[in-house]
Order: C-alpha cells, then sequence, then structure tokens
C-alpha cells in the first residue's frame, strides 16, 4: 500500500479537553492514510483513539479544543481538497457522509425505532442528494441492503425486527450510502458475537476492494487489527509510538509498549503463533477453526 498520494494527511494535531484539569488527549500526532488503505489504530483505553477519529470527521465538542495542526482530505477527479478544521458548516454537511462516513459501536442502537430501514436510509439521500427521486431513492437502498447482506426485502422493516449484526449492516449501508472516500469505524463489531463480526468484516474487506475506499478502523483487539490492516498505529498517551506495516508490526515491532500489547493477547504469543505465517493465513486458521464461517 503506498501513501505516495495519500487520500489524507495529519499533521502535528493536538487535541485537548480544557476540563478543571486539561486533557491533552491527542498529541502532535502525524500520519498519512493512503488511497484505499486500511489503517488499523490499535491503544488502550483512554489512548486518544475516538478523539482522534472524531477529530478528522470535525466531530468533536467542548470541552474538545483543537489546539493546533492541520488535517487535510486531498480531493480526486471530482472532489478538491478540504481543510478539515477551516470548514465552515455549510462545507461540513457535504463532508460528512459525502467524503467521510463513520460508523460507530453503538450505531445500531441509534438507528430510530419507529421508522423503516428503508425510510431512514432514504433520509441520508434525500438530504444530500435532493435532486434524485423518490424511485431511484428506493432503488439505492435496495442495493445498498443487498450489498451489505441484509437483503432489499428487509426495507420496510423495523430496527427492532433485525439482529443487532442486521442492524450493524444497515448501519455500515447507510456509511456507504453516498460513496465517501474514507470510513472511520469505531469499534463497529466490537459489540457482536465472533461469527456474525467475522461475516460483517468479510463484507466490509469486500465493499472496500470494490469502491476503493479507506478505513480507518478502531478496535481494542490487535489479533483482529493484525488480520485486517494494511498498517497500524499504536497511540499511547494520545501519541502514535509507532506506525507501521501490520506484518512488521507483528515481527519486530519497534517500542517497548507495542511489544508488550502483542504480549498482552496470548493468542499472539502462544504455541501455534498461526500469525507467524501471515495474517491471511492467521484469518483462514481462525475461521476454520471456527466452524468456517465468513
Ligand atoms: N468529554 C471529555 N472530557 C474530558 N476528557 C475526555 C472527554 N472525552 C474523552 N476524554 C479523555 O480523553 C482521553 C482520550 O479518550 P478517548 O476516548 O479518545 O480514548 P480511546 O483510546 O478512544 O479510549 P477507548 O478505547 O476507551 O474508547 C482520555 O483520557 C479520556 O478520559
Amino acid at each position: 500500500m503506498t501513501t505516495a498520494s495519500p487520500l489524507l494527511s495529519v499533521r502535528d494535531l493536538s487535541i485537548v479537553y480544557e476540563t478543571a484539569e486539561p486533557v491533552h488527549a491527542v498529541q502532535d500526532v502525524s500520519f498519512d492514510l493512503g488511497r484505499g488503505e486500511l489503517l488499523g489504530l490499535a491503544g488502550e483505553s483512554g489512548s486518544g483513539k475516538t478523539t482522534l477519529a472524531y477529530g478528522i470527521n470535525r466531530l468533536l465538542r467542548p470541552p474538545a479544543v483543537i489546539r493546533s495542526g492541520t488535517t487535510i482530505l486531498h480531493g480526486d477527479d471530482e472532489h478538491p481538497d478540504v481543510d478539515v478544521n477551516a470548514m465552515t458548516d455549510a462545507e461540513l454537511s457535504d463532508y460528512r457522509w459525502d467524503r467521510v462516513s463513520m460508523v460507530f459501536q453503538g450505531a445500531m442502537n441509534a438507528l430510530n425505532p419507529v421508522l423503516s430501514i428503508g425510510t431512514q436510509m432514504a433520509d441520508v439521500l434525500s438530504r444530500h442528494r435532493p435532486s434524485m427521486s423518490r424511485r431511484e431513492r428506493r432503488d439505492r437502498c435496495a442495493e445498498l441492503l443487498e450489498l451489505t447482506g441484509v437483503g432489499a426485502d428487509r426495507l420496510r422493516s423495523y430496527p427492532h425486527e433485525l439482529s443487532g449484526g442486521m442492524r450493524q449492516r444497515v448501519t455500515i449501508a447507510m456509511a456507504l450510502s453516498l460513496r465517501p472516500q474514507l470510513m472511520i469505524m469505531d469499534e463497529p463489531t466490537t459489540a457482536l458475537d465472533v461469527l456474525v463480526q467475522r461475516d460483517i468484516l468479510h463484507e466490509i474487506a469486500e465493499l472496500r476492494q470494490r469502491f476503493g475506499f479507506s478505513i480507518v478502523f478502531i478496535t481494542h483487539d490487535l489479533p483482529l487489527l493484525l488480520e485486517i490492516s494494511d498498517r497500524i498505529a499504536v497511540m499511547l498517551q494520545g501519541r502514535i509510538v509507532e506506525l507501521s506495516t501490520a506484518a512488521d508490526l507483528y515481527r519486530a515491532p519497534q517500542s517497548e509498549y507495542t511489544q508488550r500489547l502483542l504480549q498482552s493477547f496470548p493468542s499472539l504469543t502462544g504455541a501455534e503463533r498461526l500469525i507467524d505465517r501471515g495474517p491471511r493465513v492467521a484469518a483462514d486458521a481462525s475461521r476454520a477453526a471456527e466452524g468456517g464461517a465468513a
């Protein structure tokens, strides 16, 4: 994965929660995200992963303040470059969903219980693509539900009629609906059981391949990140202490913290060391162990 023509460039970004005792949640963070790249963000609870993700999507609320640094989302033939921290409110509403979308851990529980899945999905389209006809919107929603494995026949279903995994797929379908260049996923499958999680990750991998968007994927689950990421950034106390390919991070971790983090997952350091045979092999082997799901 090359970052020669990056999609996103973050430089010296610092974010502080201005509470009585200021919290320096993100400190001098710099990285590039390649086009089509999946960057995993790892690190213990409180290391600043979510704050960084919110910073990239300009979702921060007081007392959070961006103290310094820049975040540039680079354009392509259709889109201009965007200086994320300098956007006006009007520009922001085009940026979110259209250029960058986000899937949260609890997103599946944030769906409106009294509106059908189709209505909620169509709402995103009518706000951002007002020229679309009703029929076009419905067709697009049906296509998105097919793509994410929910099935177009669920358009009229209400959230309570779907399992947690299905609801999370709906939120992924919504995040995909405007074909963003970047999807930020913050613990998107943590609340789901392992088999459902694997299915959804498999689906996300296929969608990324098909549409070419980049992903920033946040999770505590380092073994999972080693399987799915092109590169992994490890955060500690607001700083990126290591950023390298998944294979290098596993085989030759540079920072002492990464070494300790790896050691805290017995499945990575145990007798079998599946990951030694490469991330894909480890993924296939653990799938086989779970009965061939995904
Ligand atoms: N609204 C807030 N006000 C004050 N401090 C906050 C606020 N939100 C987060 N923090 C602090 O900022 C730091 C970074 O938190 P953040 O949630 O970004 O970490 P994280 O790595 O995403 O953690 P987790 O994995 O538990 O979600 C922590 O010390 C946290 O306590």
